[in-house]
C-alpha cells in the first residue's frame, strides 16, 4: 500500500458545562460536541523514519516535531504494536490553528486512523477511541464525528441522535488562544465560587434531536466564553457583526478565538458570512453544515 489518506472534521461544541478545576488539573465537563463540514486531510506513506509536512492556512503555525498530535499518534499506535513507526505524515490544514474547533486532535485522530490501516491493525473503533483519550480530551469526538455528549474530562463519548442538518459560519480570528490558558482565566473568573457540578441542557438535547435551528439558537451556551473574551476583549464586535449579518445566535467555539454563528437556511449562512468579512472584525470566514462524519479513509 502506497499511502492511506483520512479526512477529520472540525467541531464546535454547542454546550460547554464546565465543572470545578479537579485535582489533575482538568475540569470535569458536560460537553455537547458536533462535528462541522470543515475538515483536515491526513495522509500516511511508509518512510525511512517519521517525519511531517503540513500545507495550508495556518500550516505555519504547526509544529514539524513530536510534538504535533499526528506524530504522537503514530508514535502511540507504533509502541502498542511494537512496530516502528517509520512514517511520512502529510496534513493539509483547513481547521483554524489553536482556533478552538480541535484542529490538532483532528489530525491525531487521522494519523491513528491513517497509520491503523497502513499498517494493517484492524484496531476495533473502541480501541482507537481508547488511544485517542490518551492523546487529548478532543480526540476521541474528531475520530467519532457526529454528535455527542462527552463527559469527563470530554473523553468519554455517548452518541446523540441529531434529527436534521445546521447551518453555520465560523468567524476566524487573528492568532490564537491557548486552551490552558482559557481555563485558567475560567478558574480565576471564578476563584472562590462554588462551581455547579456540569450538565447536560435538556431543551438543547432536545432542539438538536428535532433539527430545530431557532430552538438550538436559544440553547447554545459555553460557559469559556467569559474567559476567551477577558483574553480577547476584540471578539465582542465578531459576535455583534455576526447577529447584526442575521444570525440566529452566536458563540466562542470552544476555548475559541474562533466565533460561531448558527443560521437558519443555507442562504441566511452565505449573508452571515458576507457581513462577518465586510465588518472587518475577523481574518476570514467559513461555511460549514452540520453534522458531518468522522475520521473517514478516502
Ligand atoms: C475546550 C475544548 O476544546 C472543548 O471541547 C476541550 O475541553 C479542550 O480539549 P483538548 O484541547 O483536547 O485538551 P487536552 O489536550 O486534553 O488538555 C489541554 C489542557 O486543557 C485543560 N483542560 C482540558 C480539558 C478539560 N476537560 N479540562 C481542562 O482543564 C488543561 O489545562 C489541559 O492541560
Ligand atoms: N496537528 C496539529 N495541528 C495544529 N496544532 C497542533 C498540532 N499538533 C500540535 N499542535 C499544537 O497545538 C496547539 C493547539 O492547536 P489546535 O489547532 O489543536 O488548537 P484548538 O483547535 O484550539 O484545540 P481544541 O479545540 O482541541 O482546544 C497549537 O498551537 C500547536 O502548537
Amino acid at each position: 500500500m502506497s499511502g492511506v489518506t483520512v479526512r477529520v472534521p472540525a467541531k464546535v461544541n454547542i454546550q460547554l458545562a464546565v465543572g470545578g478545576a479537579r485535582p489533575d488539573g482538568f475540569h470535569d465537563l458536560a460537553n455537547v460536541f458536533l462535528a462541522v463540514s470543515l475538515y483536515d486531510e491526513v495522509t500516511v506513506r511508509p518512510a525511512e523514519r517519521l517525519t511531517i509536512t503540513c500545507e495550508g492556512a495556518g500550516a505555519a503555525k504547526v509544529p514539524l516535531d513530536e510534538s504535533n498530535l499526528a506524530a504522537r499518534a503514530a508514535l502511540l499506535l507504533a509502541e502498542r504494536h511494537g512496530i516502528a513507526p517509520d512514517v511520512h505524515i502529510h496534513i493539509a490544514k483547513a481547521i483554524p490553528v489553536a482556533g478552538g474547533m480541535a484542529g490538532g486532535s483532528a489530525d491525531g485522530a487521522g494519523a491513528l486512523l491513517a497509520c491503523d490501516t497502513l499498517w494493517g491493525l484492524g484496531s476495533s473503533q473502541a480501541q482507537l477511541l481508547e488511544l485517542c483519550a490518551v492523546l487529548g480530551s478532543d480526540v476521541p469526538f474528531s475520530l467519532a464525528g457526529g454528535a455527542a455528549l462527552g463527559t469527563g474530562r470530554g473523553e468519554r463519548l455517548t452518541p446523540l441522535p441529531v434529527g436534521g442538518d445546521f447551518h453555520w459560519v465560523f468567524a476566524v480570528a487573528d492568532g490564537g488562544l491557548s486552551t490552558p490558558a482559557v481555563y485558567g482565566e475560567f478558574d480565576r473568573l471564578h476563584a472562590g465560587a462554588r462551581v455547579p457540578a456540569p450538565r447536560a441542557s435538556e431543551p438543547l438535547l432536545d432542539a438538536l434531536g428535532a433539527g430545530d435551528a431557532a430552538a438550538l439558537g436559544a440553547a447554545l451556551v459555553n460557559d469559556l466564553q467569559p474567559a476567551a473574551l477577558s483574553l480577547r476583549p476584540s471578539l465582542a464586535a465578531t459576535l455583534d457583526a455576526g447577529l447584526a449579518g442575521g444570525a440566529l445566535a452566536a458563540l466562542v467555539s470552544g476555548s475559541g478565538p474562533t466565533t460561531a454563528f448558527l443560521a437558519k437556511s443555507a442562504e441566511a449562512a452565505a449573508e452571515v458570512a458576507g457581513a462577518l468579512d465586510a465588518s472587518g472584525t475577523c481574518l476570514a470566514t467559513h461555511v460549514a453544515t452540520s453534522p458531518a462524519p468522522g475520521a473517514t479513509v478516502l
